[in-house]
């Protein structure tokens, strides 16, 4: 920009100079307090600005002034934008060697130009070699010529007019730079490695050709390419270039940056700036700077004549080329007879009035405001298709179609094998074909049998169908893909079929491997009419493509599905049928065997001097109805309790605790109940205890209690029911006896009766409407079985049948209350001894009901005595449950669960 200035006529430079010091002292641009220029002022001032910006005027300029015209022409070098050749500098024009088509040399001015651009650009880091490696670029570009594109640029930054298109120009000039330099300082390389030889005739002092050398150089490599081929595989690779073609790089850089920076700031920076129209009447269309008004929509941009705006504001934004100030204005017409008033005052003759364009809004800038929302949200959603919920892409919409099934393999994170597994052996024998199939089909397959494809594992929750399927995967050395049912449901429709489509793409690219859908019934159940209403067609897209794809195996594919459920009734047939999940494997709670299996597997990893038979057996017979999930809580229940108790090892004490804790609940201490409600407690769980002593078939009684605990259980007696398959009628209504025990010993002993049998009421309705409508125990009834439906709003039985069967349910409670009664105001005495016992004692073990009440009349089973009181085992008697009922014994299911070992009494909540 200086060399600009300086080019410029001296005469018209020292009149501009004249006026901008006389209004520089007098203002500065931004305020607008200025001196009003006479008119005639102001036309001298005018005509000089359209002097220096308009060439078509010269002819009616005076003398004077044209002397600067030829001068200006001369400073800005022919561009290809005049059709023109490039013409080589008037100095030194011969002794430069012709270029490549496409390339120019610069003259001296565009020389001084580019140096400012450089200056003003960021300069390279002196690590880098700073300005003196952006001299060297300029030398280098001086020596070697420069793409017609960086000339076009340069005079472009004259001008002020740079546009987007011309960034593009811009780009392709440094891209032939860079490309130019790295090919000749490969030539050089080659040359130094290759030959051997010091930097040849032709190079400069940094060994490097010029362009002109550059062909021949090329050529020779191209000649030499074949031998150095050869050798080059018999040597070593040779050593990087030394300095690597930094030169070069450094070329790029410098140019690159320089115009980057440039595009930036004539672009983005400080490329214009919004003005008054006070400010712009008394700054510059006062002061005749004003060249010509573009009206762009409502905007108004002021082309300033810049060499008069640098000479009036030296130090002005204003005086750069690409800078523009706008305004805004309300309408076209307002603007044009405000200007057409404003130039009137200043006494403008209609031939000098500043001309007006107008242009459409089609700048850069107005179509980034356009589009750049949309722009942006195109570039989220690409994003976000990238990066998927699963990070890292994935398939389908924004990667929610991608499986989110975990893989697991044998050398990572399946470690559990089958001797973890404990107290299901039939299952386990089942599941362990899998592995053997997977390990060595070829056994099965040399028979022509084919590999199942899947197997449905289904059971109550906690009892090992996840830890059974880890440790297939875990034994059989194979991939482990598991993943929850309800993880192929997401809220968009299609998902969870293109989750299994992917999930089983996976499975077969890891086979032979195995997959684990948990809880399955989340998207397998039945496809009834049912939900059509209801949006299951989600899930019904899903359950197909898991249908399809199970099909979709070819038999030597290798993919084992293993599902797991509690609810095997609820899925669909399809899902079930041989083919698929040929495989049904039931994983029931474990037998009392089972359970001492279980807690064998967890007491051995845990602290504890006990003998591990004993205990364990003990222990199992203390826990029926528990699952695998429910014993690893309590030995680990047993090992908080013995730790806050600061004991050095598990005692036996210790895991009694905990069972207590697991089923009743945490003890409540700081519950106090009054001397009344603590008799009443007292009294009501010795009903139940006498009942239990002297009923044959009531469960062996362990322990009373009437410390509270858990929600509401102000007393509690524990009974060892043991592992029931099958119960008589004479055992249901003994239990049923046993269960109203408290009521009755309360009415037997107080004036009234309180609200805490309200659990046990429920117990004894629910045990005889089975009777009198499942189990076929009542002779008016005889064999009928009504489901229990909730959901059923007509019941499946006529108004006399109901009738009848609220009849016989009250006849069989009748009865079983009778029984307790007698039996209550038989022992009278005893209930009273064992309440004032429990008065004082607040717990009473069977040890001390014996000594009251004397032995217990009856044997108790075999699994019962040997753990609590040995001397009365009964010989020959089998601990273990008998076998589950076959089928075809019509019984599927025990006839009463398990029940926890404790029998929670009196409610607190309701004794309020
Ligand atoms: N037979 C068993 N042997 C050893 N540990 C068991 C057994 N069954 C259950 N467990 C313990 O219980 C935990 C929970 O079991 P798991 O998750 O396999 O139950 P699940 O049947 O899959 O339950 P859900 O149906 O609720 O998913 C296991 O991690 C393991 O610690």
């Amino acid at each position: 920009m200086s060399s600009f200035l300086l080019r410029r006529s001296t005469t018209s430079l020292a009149r501009t100079s004249a006026l901008s010091i006389r209004a520089s002292t007098r203002s500065s641009l931004r305020i607008s307090r200025q001196s009003s220029i006479p008119p005639s002022v102001w036309a001298a001032q005018r005509q000089r600005g359209r002097y220096y910006s308009d060439k078509k005027e010269l002819g009616n300029e005076n003398g004077a002034d044209k002397k600067s015209p030829p001068e200006i022409k001369s400073s800005s070098s022919p561009g290809p934008t005049d059709g023109e050749a490039p013409k080589p500098p008037e100095s030194g024009k011969e002794d430069k060697p012709p270029l490549p088509e496409g390339w120019v040399y610069l003259s001296e001015s565009e020389f001084n130009i580019l140096k400012t651009m450089i200056e003003e650009g960021p300069s390279l880091p002196n690590i880098l070699g700073g300005k003196e490696t952006d001299l060297r670029a300029i030398e280098r570009m001086r020596k070697n010529g420069v793409p017609k594109e960086l000339q076009e640029i340069i005079a472009k930054k004259q001008t002020g007019s740079f546009t987007l298109s011309d960034a593009g120009k811009a780009l392709k000039a440094i891209n032939k730079l860079a490309s130019r330099d790295a090919n000749e300082d490969a030539s050089n390389f080659n040359s130094k490695w290759f030959n051997g030889n010091s930097p040849q005739e032709g190079q400069d002092h940094d060994g490097k050709k010029g362009p002109n050398e550059q062909k021949a150089s090329e050529d020779t490599s191209k000649e030499d390419a074949q031998t150095k081929k050869s050798e080059s595989q018999k040597t070593p690779p040779p050593p990087p270039p030394p300095g690597g073609g930094k030169e070069s790089d450094w070329i790029t850089t410098v140019v690159g940056s320089a115009i980057a920076y440039w595009i930036y700031t004539s672009i983005f920076d400080e490329g214009s700036r919004e003005i008054t129209w006070q400010e712009l009447r008394t700054n510059f269309l006062d002061k005749g700077l004003v060249d010509k008004l573009v009206v762009i929509g409502r905007r108004v941009r002021v082309d300033l004549n810049r060499e008069a705006t640098q000479s009036m504001y030296p130090d002005n934004v204003a005086a750069k080329a690409g800078f523009h100030y706008y305004f805004s204005i309300g309408s076209v017409e307002a603007f044009e007879k405000r200007l057409d008033e404003a130039q009137q005052e200043l006494g403008i003759p209609p031939s000098e009035r500043i001309p007006v364009s107008y242009q459409g809004e089609s700048s850069f800038m107005s179509l980034l405001i356009g589009f750049g929302p949309t722009l942006l949200l195109v570039g989220l959603l690409f994003w976000m298709s990238k990066r998927g919920p699963g990070g890292g892409g994935g398939s389908g919409m924004f990667g929610f179609g991608k499986s989110k099934a975990k893989r697991f393999s044998h050398e990572s994170a399946v470690k559990t094998k089958f001797s973890d597994v404990a107290g299901m052996d039939e299952a386990k024998v089942e599941i362990m074909e899998f592995v053997s199939f997977l390990q060595k089909p070829e056994r099965f397959q040399r028979l022509g049998a084919k590999i199942p494809r899947g197997a449905i594992l289904s059971g109550p929750p906690g009892t090992g169908k996840t830890l059974l399927a880890k440790a297939t995967a875990g034994e059989s050395g194979v991939p482990f893909f598991s993943v929850s049912g309800s993880e192929f449901v997401e809220m968009f429709v299609g998902v969870g079929a293109s989750r299994v489509r992917d999930l089983f793409a996976t499975a077969r690219k890891s086979a032979p491997c195995i997959i684990f859908i948990d809880e399955i019934d989340a998207i397998g159940k039945k496809r009834d009419g049912a939900g059509r209403f209801s949006g299951n067609d989600e899930r019904e897209a899903t359950l197909n493509q898991i249908l399809t794809e199970m099909d979709g195996f070819n038999t030597s594919e290798q993919v084992i599905v293993l599902a797991g459920t509690n609810r095997p009734d609820t899925l669909d047939q399809a899902l079930m049928r041989p083919g698929r999940f040929d495989r049904h494997i039931n994983i029931d709670r474990p037998t009392m065997s089972g359970r001492q299996d279980i807690f064998k597997v967890y007491l051995k990893r845990v602290v504890t001097n006990e003998d591990m038979e004993y205990l364990s057996g003990r222990l199992a017979a203390l826990t029926p109805g528990f699952a695998g999930a429910d014993i690893a809580n309590c030995v680990n229940e047993a090992a908080l309790v013995a730790a806050r108790a600061n004991a050095a090892t598990i005692e036996l004490i210790h895991f009694e605790q905990a069972i207590e804790r697991v089923i009743g609940g945490l003890e409540r201490k700081s519950l106090v109940l009054s001397p009344e409600e603590k008799k009443t407690v007292a009294y009501h769980e010795a009903g139940h205890a006498i009942c239990g002593w002297f009923f044959q078939w009531a469960d062996p009684l362990l322990k009373v209690s009437i410390i509270p605990r858990g929600q509401g259980a102000l007393g509690y007696a524990q009974y060892a029911p043991g592992d029931v398959y099958l119960m008589t009628y004479r055992q249901l209504l003994d239990r049923m006896a046993m269960t109203l025990g408290g009521r009755i010993s309360e009415e037997l002993h107080f004036p009234t009766v309180t609200t805490g049998a309200s659990d046990d009421f429920k117990k004894v309705t629910r045990m005889a409407t089975a009777m009198v409508t499942e189990w076929g125990m009542s002779e008016k009834m005889g064999p009928l079985h009504f489901q229990k439906d909730d959901n059923q709003i007509v019941k499946p039985f006529a108004e006399a049948t109901g009738q009848m069967i609220d009849a016989e349910v009250r006849r069989i409670i009748d009865q079983a209350y009778k029984q307790c009664k007698d039996l209550l105001i038989e022992k009278k005495k005893e209930v009273g001894l064992v309440a004032e016992e429990l008065l004082t004692k607040e717990v009473l073990t069977r040890d001390d009901l014996v000594r009251i009440l004397g032995p217990r009349p009856f044997d108790d089973k075999e699994s019962f005595s040997k753990y609590f009181s040995g001397e009365n085992a009964a010989p020959g008697e089998s601990s273990d449950p008998p076998p589950p009922a076959s089928p075809s014994g019509g019984l599927d299911q025990p006839p009463i669960p398990p029940q926890p070992a404790i029998f929670r009494e009196v409610k607190g909540d309701s004794l309020r």
